[in-house]
């Protein structure tokens, strides 16, 4: 049987600053052709992760391979340009003195000349063939990031870093960019390694999302899973508001204003959060007093009043406070919906898609 490497394989990686753990023990495979989004807040680890998989830092420990060639552990440390890595970072500067098909030969051996088809290829895919003989300064800033994105590209590098490299542009350009340059690197087959700390950027480039948190990954995996199985309350809260319900285990449930809900494996006593985003609480009309019977799918329904209802353009946040226990929940609703301040209604839970997680 004969067994593929995957294409970038960070096996074990650790870096200390002054003792301080900043990577810790950070392990993940990329196969040729997928997106890894390593996801987190600032100050997480993901920039000396990503320094040290294109060697310009040193790990502590742990080793990473490409293609299974090692290039780098203990004793091992394959230099920067012979890792086959790109890099797009952030301030992505293109060579200001050169022109387009300088700026995209110049990881080429031969340089444009040379290199003529790949830099024409290049162009035309990141529809720039209009501007090969054009400065930087005479480019736009969406303009100029296809360019780098042709350069980081021209060398046909096995795995592509990139950091953060969508935040200098403006809000209306990025999805369209996103997009283009998702097709493109699936076209290549390189294997990219995206840093960012937008769950919005993460979830719409991603194959799989790498968490990251005070320098481990606490959870991998596609979007869809970490969307609606997230391992903890801030991995719940990371790609939406949230919210939360608190409460004592009795005999392996926990009871809330919507009904009990199963927790297996605590102990009596222990504390639960119960967990759900705003779309998924349901509302309806109160009626003299009287709400919707309890069903298997949305649990009990409790009252709750109105406090405030805004209008967010595609959807409407109506905030609730519980008339037992006072218990403050956000609903969103599509559409228009403005219900006035105190008006009384009742909230149930979707059932299948709340969290529950030790407190
Ligand atoms: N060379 C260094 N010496 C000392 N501390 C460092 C060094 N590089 C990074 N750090 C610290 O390590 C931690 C993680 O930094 P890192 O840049 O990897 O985080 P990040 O998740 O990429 O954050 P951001 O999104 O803000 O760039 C930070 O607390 C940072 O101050």
């Amino acid at each position: 049987m004969v067994t593929i490497s995957p294409r970038l394989d960070v096996d074990r990686l650790t870096r200390a600053f002054d003792g301080a753990p900043v990577v810790d023990n950070v392990s993940f495979r990329i196969e040729a052709g997928q997106v890894a989004c390593l996801l987190g807040p600032s100050g997480c680890g993901k920039s000396t992760t990503l320094r040290i998989i294109a060697g310009v830092d040193v790990q502590d420990s742990g080793r990473i391979l490409v293609d299974g060639q090692l290039i780098c552990d203990a004793r091992t440390h394959v230099p920067p340009e012979q890792r086959a890595i790109g890099l797009m970072f952030q301030d992505f500067a293109l060579f200001p003195h050169l022109p387009v098909r300088e700026n995209v030969a110049f990881g080429l051996a031969g340089g444009f000349r040379a290199n003529r088809e790949r830099v024409a290829e290049l162009l035309d895919r990141v529809r720039m063939t209009a501007h090969i003989d054009s400065y930087p300064h005479e480019l736009s800033g969406g303009e100029q990031q296809r360019v780098a994105l042709a350069r980081a590209l021209a060398p046909r590098p096995r795995v592509l870093l990139m950091d953060e490299p969508f935040s200098g542009l403006d809000e209306r350009l990025r999805d369209g960019i996103r997009d283009e340059t998702l097709a493109l690197l699936k076209e290549e087959g390189t294997a990219v390694l995206l840093v960012t700390h937008e769950p919005h950027e993460a979830m719409r480039m991603a194959d799989q999302i790498l968490l990251m948190r005070d320098g481990r990954i606490v959870q991998q995996g596609a979007p869809y899973n970490l969307y609606n199985a997230p391992v903890d309350r801030q991995a719940a809260a990371f790609f939406s508001d949230i919210n939360v319900l608190t409460g004592r285990v009795r005999g392996a449930l926990t009871e809330t204003p919507f009904g009990e809900f199963l927790t297996p494996g605590l102990p009596d006593g222990a504390p639960v959060e119960i967990v759900i985003r705003p779309q998924h609480l349901k509302i309806d009309f109160d009626r003299a007093g009287q709400g919707p019977s309890p069903t298997s799918e949305n649990g009990t329904a409790a009252r709750a009043k109105v406090s405030r209802a805004r209008y967010l353009g595609r959807e409407s946040l109506v905030e609730f406070v519980t008339d037992h226990g006072g218990i403050a929940l956000n609903a969103t609703v599509p559409g228009v919906f403005l219900p006035p301040a105190g008006t009384a209604m009742w909230l149930m839970l979707r059932r299948d898609r709340v969290f529950v997680f030790p407190g």
